[in-house]
């Protein structure tokens, strides 16, 4: 039976310094939902996000108290194999950050770097991966040329194909469209959409319509609270914490 719930935090709370980033923070995200984490800059989101496959492990002076479980495992125990879990939560930045390669080695790189060798798999996994992120039909015939000469939005559909080649179960979107045009921003709209199918996601977010567009349930931060979450749409129509109004309507933020 799958698991209704993939990520669970319980009062997970992180430091950086003397700074108090995220304040016993409780949420759980439900498998193959999309999961939009709003608020006002500096409120915690993408500190939150990075917890998700401890990518604040790499910064310095930071401490973590709580737990995360993923899959009812607390990554957080000595035992865990980060490396095993940045291939399982995999992430996408805000700015589209291929590697200076080939469209192909884009690809194969993580298969590669875990012992793939056979050209006929790593061709199966470069086809899939970039249908996967609807990016196949426009690079099919350039796969060798360089991955920086495609436009951004093609770039961040490649970082995402790029993730799905190592066959994550979840993908952490850290304002994915922040730096592209509209009908890019669409496209990958609409692929998140389509993923969500596969994989459970979570995306920061600073475009409130976007969120309430593609996201399932919506959790709103303030000062490294989640001051709400919710629904998508209870947030949008009818949140229960002032504050949210505020935000949302945006007399705040
Ligand atoms: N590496 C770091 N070292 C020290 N403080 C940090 C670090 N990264 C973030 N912070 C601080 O932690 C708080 C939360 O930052 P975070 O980037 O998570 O917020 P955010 O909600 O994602 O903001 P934005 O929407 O502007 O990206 C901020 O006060 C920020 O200055």
């Amino acid at each position: 039976m799958q698991r209704q719930e993939k990520i669970r935090t319980r009062g997970l709370n992180l430091f950086y310094g003397e700074h108090h980033a995220l304040k016993d923070i409780d949420l759980n995200v439900r498998t193959h939902s999309i999961t939009a984490l709003i608020g006002p800059s500096g409120c915690g989101k993408s500190t939150f996000l990075r917890t998700l496959n401890r990518m604040n492990d790499l910064i310095d002076g930071v401490r973590i108290i709580g737990e995360v479980s993923i899959d009812d495992e607390n990554i957080y125990q000595p035992n865990v194999d980060v490396v095993a879990l940045r291939k399982k939560v995999g992430m996408v930045f805000q700015r589209p950050n291929p590697f200076p390669m080939s469209v192909y080695d884009n690809i194969a790189y993580g298969p590669r770097i875990h012992g793939l060798k056979d050209r006929r798999k790593l061709d199966e996994i470069v086809e899939k991966s970039l249908k996967g992120a609807a990016l196949w039909e426009e690079v099919k015939d350039r796969l060798h040329k360089p991955a920086l000469g495609l436009s951004g939005g093609q770039q961040q559909r490649l970082c995402i194909a790029r993730l799905l080649a190592v066959e994550p179960e979840i993908l952490l979107m850290d304002e994915p469209t922040s730096a592209l045009d509209p009908i890019s921003t669409l496209k990958i709209e609409e692929l998140v959409q389509e993923l969500k199918r596969e994989y459970t996601i979570v995306i920061v977010t600073h475009n409130m319509q976007q969120a309430a567009r593609i996201s399932d349930f919506t959790a709103y931060f303030l000062n490294g609270e989640v001051v709400e979450y919710d629904t998508t749409d209870v947030i949008f129509t009818n949140p229960r914490d002032q504050r949210t109004e505020d935000y949302i309507t945006g007399r705040f933020g």
